[in-house]
């Protein structure tokens, strides 16, 4: 019998960002190993005209949730969608949902943020750090719960080139920053924000930072711990491979280079490209839930979810892998060949967008209007290269990450929890790996159906 499938038997589950990609994934793996579990609560926004309800159904109809819906066929009385804002007092949340929430949560786990890299200091202080702090002050209240599981990145602390397990100061107290954001105008905080994040890349690395003292100061009799995932990719076996459904983190530009858009970019190319799967990172939120709850340790534990220190992959044979995938399974209607050049320097790098992504780009344009259509890929390339340089930090720098509490959580498990939650990336064959991510871009991102692939290779022979 699985120790932690039956920790999470009979209890009632708080979750936010339920909606958001790994918040699914810890929802699906929640219902296939803990069916017995008594009631998941999520907080959700109305979003594109959707009722709460019409996005618990858009969410537990995907394909993801197929073998959770056999095991548990009751997922739909289980989920208790609960109207909510994060960036609202309180949360947005209702005074009788608040009620039956501090009356019946035992566990909680806060996943939502945004994770956006141009989000407005204001915004993500709004949903990463004060949202946080609202929550655990509304924990606090709660006489049921057991744990509280906090996600952050291991890059809050990227301005660090060896990061331990343990939260690191930043130089501002939130609570003063937040105080100051509420007088201070936009103009004068996007002023401000390049000093306040100092040698970070974004606003996001740096309230993820803020979010953790947040949690750290806040924690009062809380028992809590946190999850610092690197860069979070498909899923590697569960519940089936190269699971994705959105562009964040390599996926976008797994596609930009599978459509031929993306043909160099600038990055160190041995490096270590650390990604984890989805389905590893959700295994160890879930046995640090019942490690947590359980044993109850004296202080806050961390637990880096990183792949680099034991089994690394670098940028360059992740983007060989990529594009051997693409050649046999090509993506439809490429744009051009794919390629993966990597470039050093700022010189070369322009010359390689000029030459190879702006100049056919406008020539192609050029035909369009020629041809009466409506030009449009010199303003898509614009886009990716935008994208690019705010994910180009991430490729040209490299972190040490400390695992010494992910290992001894591992070696508590039993044989069977350490199979039915594996986290041990070890095991994670890159290859394999990145071919089924490339895959699962393609018929889950793209619903690009894989009869198609023929008539995709017939077309990469007229491309250049
Ligand atoms: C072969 C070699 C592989 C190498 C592979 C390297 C991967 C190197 C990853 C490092 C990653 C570190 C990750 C830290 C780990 C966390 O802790 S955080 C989690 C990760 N967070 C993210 O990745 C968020 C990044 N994205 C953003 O911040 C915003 O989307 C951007 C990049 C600022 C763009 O903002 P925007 O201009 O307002 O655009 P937005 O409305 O979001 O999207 C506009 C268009 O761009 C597209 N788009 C959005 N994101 C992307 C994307 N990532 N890619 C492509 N297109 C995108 C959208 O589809 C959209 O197209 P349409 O639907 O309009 O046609
Ligand atoms: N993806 C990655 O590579 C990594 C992610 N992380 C962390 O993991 C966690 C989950 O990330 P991920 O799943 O990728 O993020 P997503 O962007 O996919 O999901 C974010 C979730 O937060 C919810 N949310 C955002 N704003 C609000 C709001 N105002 N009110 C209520 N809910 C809101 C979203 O709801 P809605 O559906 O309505 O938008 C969504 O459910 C985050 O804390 C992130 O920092 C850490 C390391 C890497």
């Amino acid at each position: 019998m699985s120790a932690i499938a039956a920790y999470y038997g009979g209890k009632s589950i708080l979750i936010t960002g339920a909606t958001g990609f790994m918040g699914k994934v810890l929802v699906e793996k929640l219902f296939r190993t803990s069916p017995d579990l008594k009631v998941i609560y999520i907080l959700v926004r109305p979003k594109a005209g959707q009722s709460l309800q019409q996005r618990v159904s858009q969410m537990i109809n995907c394909k993801l949730f197929e073998k959770a819906k056999e095991i548990c066929p009751n997922i739909f009385e289980k989920i208790r969608p609960i109207y909510a804002d994060l960036t609202k007092p309180d949360l947005g949340i209702s005074k009788e949902d608040l009620e039956e929430l501090l009356d019946h949560t035992n566990i909680i786990f806060h996943c939502a943020a945004t994770v956006r890299f141009d989000d407005s200091l204001r915004h993500a202080l709004q949903l990463n750090v004060i949202a946080t702090q609202q929550l655990l002050l509304m924990a606090s209240q709660m006489p049921k719960l057991e744990v509280f599981i906090h996600f952050s990145t291991a890059y809050a602390n990227c301005n660090l080139k060896h990061i331990d397990e343990v939260i690191y100061p930043c130089s501002v107290e939130p609570k003063k920053l937040i105080d100051s954001v509420e007088w201070l105008d936009d103009s004068i905080i996007e002023e401000i924000t390049p000093k306040l994040i100092e040698n970070r890349p974004n606003t996001y690395t740096y309230t993820k930072a803020l979010g953790e003292m947040v949690v750290y100061q806040e924690s009062g009799n809380l028992n809590i711990a946190i999850i610092r995932p690197s860069i979070v990719g498909a899923s590697w076996q569960e519940p089936f491979p190269g699971w994705v459904d959105n562009l964040n983190g390599p996926s976008g530009l797994i596609i930009a280079t599978g459509k031929g858009f993306l043909r160099a970019i600038k990055a160190t190319p041995r490096a270590v490209a650390d990604v984890v799967p989805v389905d590893l990172v959700i295994n160890l939120t879930l046995a640090v839930g019942w490690h947590t709850a359980v044993h109850r340790p004296k202080s806050i534990l961390i637990y880096h979810c990183t792949s680099g220190s034991l089994n690394p992959c670098s940028w360059i044979d992740l983007g060989f892998q990529v594009l051997a995938t693409f050649e046999k399974a090509p993506l439809e209607k490429a744009f051009r060949r794919p390629k993966a050049d990597f470039t050093t320097n700022s010189f070369s790098t322009y010359l390689w967008n000029t030459i190879s992504h702006m100049a056919p780009a406008v020539i192609y344009d050029f035909y369009l209007r020629l041809t009466g259509r409506k030009p449009r890929m010199a303003k898509l390339m614009n886009r990716m290269l935008k994208t690019i340089s705010m994910l180009e930090y991430f490729i040209n720098h490299s972190w040490e990450w400390s695992t010494y509490n992910t290992e001894m959580l591992m070696s508590q498990l039993s044989n069977e929890d350490q199979k039915l939650f594996n986290f041990d990336v070890r095991h994670l064959n890159w290859l394999e790996y990145t071919e089924n991510y490339c895959i699962g871009v393609k018929k889950y991102l793209l619903k690009e159906d894989m009869a198609g692939i023929p008539a995709a290779k017939k077309h990469l022979r007229i491309c250049f």
